[in-house]
């Protein structure tokens, strides 16, 4: 028997050709595109495109695509109806998840992937993959107009994923930087190799259950704070600590009660990550274009790295994308409980990808455990103990 090894570190659960992460020097890129390079010249959907089809699309395939995206921002009307009756306190995850989940219910199931070993269908790959990236983000607005009692806006057909996005949070369309930024963050958040939510995606796929059940699965697995519900927890602990006079002595009580830094550490990097490192660049963007005046939040977040690093440096523990994003969403006026959803938007293309890629070779996920339970032993009757 192989050892156990907790957490599975270091061990591979499947071949894949759509990421790639160098930990040690902090690089990440997809489909052998760097990822700086995407965030510069690329947009939210010619970077899905790339994930899903493992190429960079010509300007007719994006054309299709990008239309059939937005052929698919409407929401039906009965999973509109469903959200009214969800409670208005209920967290944008488990509404996402749910409503995810609800939209399977709409469609044909994996029937047309009859046999385990094929992914001959890729017409019902493609539109499923279309139907649920491009719901993903107006499921995450609208809850945000009916959670507050009012009425939805309904999607603009004729904007990108991260226009239509603000367009639906904010009711005008976005100003040109804001929606770069965000298309920026769609793109910095879409994939990123093995992590829990793609694993949880490719465990729910591999029993050929719907793309709706394996995204919905990712979904609840997303939304932890070990994971992306990280970026949620910053903003809330960056409120706590309240000044960068506090961060010094918060941080090592933190540690003396052996409690985490949220948005700090990353199993596979032990440098800053890459994406953090792009985030932090938006964050000081966003702060010059509204004249320069730093805020506590932002000034707390830049010493509480510098004293991570002197503190936790040698573990490798530095800032992972869920540091900086929350900071840079609170700048954009978003709600903090909403951070997660956003990513789970981006993601939901990585996830996409990752089931694409393993459903045309696919084998259930069964491991095995290590057994340390109790030996036989006889049923005592209930009135004998
Ligand atoms: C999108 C994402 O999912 S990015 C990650 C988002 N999650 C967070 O930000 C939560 C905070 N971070 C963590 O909890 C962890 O760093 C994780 C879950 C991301 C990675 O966990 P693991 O790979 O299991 O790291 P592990 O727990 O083994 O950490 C190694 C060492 O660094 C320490 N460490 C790691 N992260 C942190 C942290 N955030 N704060 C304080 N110490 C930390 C650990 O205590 C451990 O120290 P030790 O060797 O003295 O025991
Ligand atoms: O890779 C991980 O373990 C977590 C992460 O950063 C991500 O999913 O983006």
């Amino acid at each position: 028997m192989s050892d156990f090894l907790p957490g599975l570190e270091g061990v591979p659960a499947t071949k894949s050709a759509i990421s790639f992460i160098d930990g040690e020097k902090g690089i990440l890129s997809y489909r052998g595109y760097p990822l700086e390079t995407l965030a510069e010249n690329s947009t939210f959907e010619e970077t899905t495109l790339l994930l899903l089809d493992g190429e960079l699309p010509t300007k007719k395939a994006l054309n299709d695509f990008s239309q059939q995206l937005k052929d698919n921002y409407r929401i039906k009307y009965h999973i509109r109806q469903m959200m009214r009756h969800f409670p208005h306190t209920g967290h944008p995850m488990d509404m996402l998840q749910t409503a995810v989940s609800s939209l399977g219910m709409f469609y044909p199931g994996t029937e047309c992937l009859t046999d385990a070993n094929s992914c001959e269908d890729l017409d019902y790959v493609r539109n499923m993959t279309v139907n649920i990236i491009a719901q993903m983000a107006p499921l995450v607005a609208m809850w945000e107009h009916i959670r507050n009692g009012w009425d939805p806006i309904n999607p603009k057909h004729d904007l990108s994923v991260a226009e239509n996005l603000l367009y639906m949070f904010n009711g005008e369309e976005p100003d040109p930087l804001m929606a770069k930024i965000m298309d920026v963050c769609l793109i910095l958040h879409a994939e990123h190799t093995l992590n829990a939510s793609t694993f949880a995606a490719l465990v729910a796929g591999s029993t050929l259950a719907t793309p709706y059940s394996v995204i919905s699965a990712a979904i609840g697995t997303l939304s932890g704070p070990l994971h992306g519900g990280a970026n949620q927890r910053v903003v809330g602990m960056l409120q706590e600590i309240g000044s960068p006079k506090n961060v010094e002595s918060w941080v090592d009580q933190k540690l003396k009660n052996k409690e985490v830094i949220w948005g700090m550490g990353h199993r596979e990097y032990k440098v800053k990550d890459p994406r953090a490192t792009i985030l932090h660049k938006l964050v000081e963007q966003l702060v010059a274009e509204r004249g320069g005046h730093l805020d506590d939040m932002f000034v707390t977040a830049l010493k509480l790295e510098e004293v991570c690093a002197d503190r936790l440096g040698h573990k490798g523990v530095y800032p992972n994308v869920d540091f900086y994003s929350g900071i840079l969403y609170s700048e954009m006026g978003i709600p903090e409980d909403e951070f997660t959803a956003l990513f789970a938007v981006a993601r939901s293309a990585g996830w996409l990808a990752h089931w694409r890629e393993q459903i045309c070779d696919n084998r259930i996920y069964r491991p095995t455990q290590i057994y340390v339970g109790s030996d036989m032993r006889d049923y005592t009757p209930i009135d004998q103990r």
